[in-house]
């Protein structure tokens, strides 16, 4: 199906792009009639002279349900679009593991980092909070923040290491993909796995969120056990792009992550050549407001495994490497029942952001948009004063919490902190007492209070 123009030859922004619905389909796709071959993946020559290319996710023999590979089709094979690689400038991007400084227990917060003046394209400023397993073994996450203050020209990068998730907080971004274009904005995400090539531009001013590395297992729907066929994240909300091309011979810089470092080279063309490509291995983007959450309709708080968008599974079934948690817009109807978050210890370890709004469980200010956390494992955590305070007392109405998104990276693995981190201004020195504040009710003489 041919859904788009292709993007002419002066390249960016010159399409809109169109968008193929559903998850982990078998796609299929092409920007000029007939460039996709029919019934094999590799004829003797390739429609108006293209390249096959296999781009594999999976290995081979992966089972059918974790097999992940697309054809593509393109002016150039990737081998040829290629270049001598040279060391690049890591600037704050760290991989796993990495240990650079060494931090107590205590929960973590920071406040939102402002987006800094220089030039800065979205690989560029890329700034790691947390790295967690071992990239080189497939296994864990880093959390980065991003900041964008210039859009990618003539340059592209593909990260060999692991998926990407992108978290928008702030700003708009365009990523041209070699399989198309994926237009996000805070309240979406997108999915870039591994060794996908693109380029980030802005959509308007400058751009500031969050990225979730997975080196492990891909991203994926969990399963909806009793819950059945519907809700939660629905197949037909993912967004993947439908094929779009530039043909431009124009020197480019191309950078790859591979092995927890940069490289770049100086490439003959843009690789965001791909005509037509079919398959199950390919970006996609999704809008978060879609969400259908199912939680307690009568009395008590369910664990946040409830509101899961995407897991990273491991070898260890329900023992996720990564579990992408929301907490969006809901209505709060539990009869007797402390409505927020409870207190606890968790043997995975949370790191969270807010996109907008407040988070029922910090409602004393501390916790603000573009901020972010982090409740490693086995460390204590729950309600601030204000929150626990606020909800003990709270007529329990139905309520709705509107106008709030927060979100959790949470991974089997401890999180550690990056040098950059660990001594950022922004850094809330006095985070880990909030939980000193929590007044003593206890009284043996008062069974109510
Ligand atoms: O720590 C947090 O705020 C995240 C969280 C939310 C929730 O509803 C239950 C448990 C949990 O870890
Ligand atoms: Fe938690």
């Amino acid at each position: 199906m041919n859904l788009v123009q292709p993007f002419t030859a002066a390249g960016a922004g010159t399409a809109e792009p169109a968008y193929l619905s559903g998850f982990g389909n078998q796609f299929e796709t092409e920007a000029l009639p007939g460039a996709l071959p029919v019934g094999r993946n590799s004829p003797q020559r390739c429609a108006y002279g293209l390249y096959a290319e296999q781009l594999s996710g999976s290995p081979f023999t992966a089972p059918r349900a974790a097999n992940e590979r697309s054809w593509l089709y393109r002016i150039r094979p990737t081998v040829a679009n290629w270049g001598q690689f040279r060391r690049a400038e890591p600037g704050l991007w760290r991989t796993a593991p990495c240990a650079e400084v060494e931090v107590p227990p205590a929960p973590m917060r920071w406040s939102p980092v402002p987006i800094p003046e220089r030039g800065l394209s979205f690989i560029e400023g890329m700034h790691t909070v947390t790295t967690a397993g071992d990239a080189g073994s497939q296994a864990g996450m880093a959390a980065h923040l991003y900041f964008a203050t210039r859009s990618m020209e003539d340059e592209y990068f593909y990260n060999a290491d692991a998926e990407m998730l992108l978290v928008p907080q702030q700003g708009a971004l365009r990523l041209a993909t070699e399989f198309g274009l994926i237009d996000i904005a805070p309240g979406e995400i997108a999915v870039i796995p591994r060794g996908v090539k693109f380029r980030a531009e802005l959509r308007g001013g400058s751009a500031r969120g969050y990225v979730c590395e997975n080196y492990g297992g891909a991203l994926t729907l969990p399963e909806r056990g009793p819950i059945g066929a519907n809700c939660l994240a629905n197949p037909r909300d993912f967004l993947t792009p439908a094929a779009a091309y530039e043909d431009r011979e124009v020197k480019s810089l191309l950078t790859v992550k591979w092995g927890g470092t940069l490289w770049q080279a100086e490439i003959p063309a843009s690789p965001l050549d791909v005509v037509a490509w079919h398959g199950n291995y390919a970006p996609y983007k999704y809008d978060l407001r879609r969400y259908s959450p199912v939680g307690p309709v009568l009395f008590d708080h369910a664990d946040p495994s409830i509101f899961t968008v995407l897991t990273s599974p491991s070898d260890t079934p329900g023992t996720a490497n990564i579990d992408f948690v929301i907490f969006p817009e809901r209505w709060m109807v539990a009869e007797n029942t402390f409505r927020p978050p409870w207190y606890h210890m968790n043997v995975m370890s949370e790191f969270m952001g807010l996109i907008y709004g407040v988070y029922d469980a910090k409602t004393g200010g501390g916790f603000a948009p573009g901020g972010f956390s982090l409740h490693n494992t086995m460390l204590p955590h729950g309600p601030d004063m204000s929150a626990f305070e606020g909800a003990s007392k709270a007529e329990l109405k139905p309520h709705k919490l509107e106008g709030t998104l927060a979100f959790m990276f949470e991974t089997r693995f401890m999180q550690r902190v990056t040098a950059y981190a660990a001594g950022l201004p922004e850094l809330q020195r006095d985070y880990g007492d909030y939980g000193q504040a929590l007044q003593r009710h206890f009284d043996p003489s008062r069974r109510e209070w």
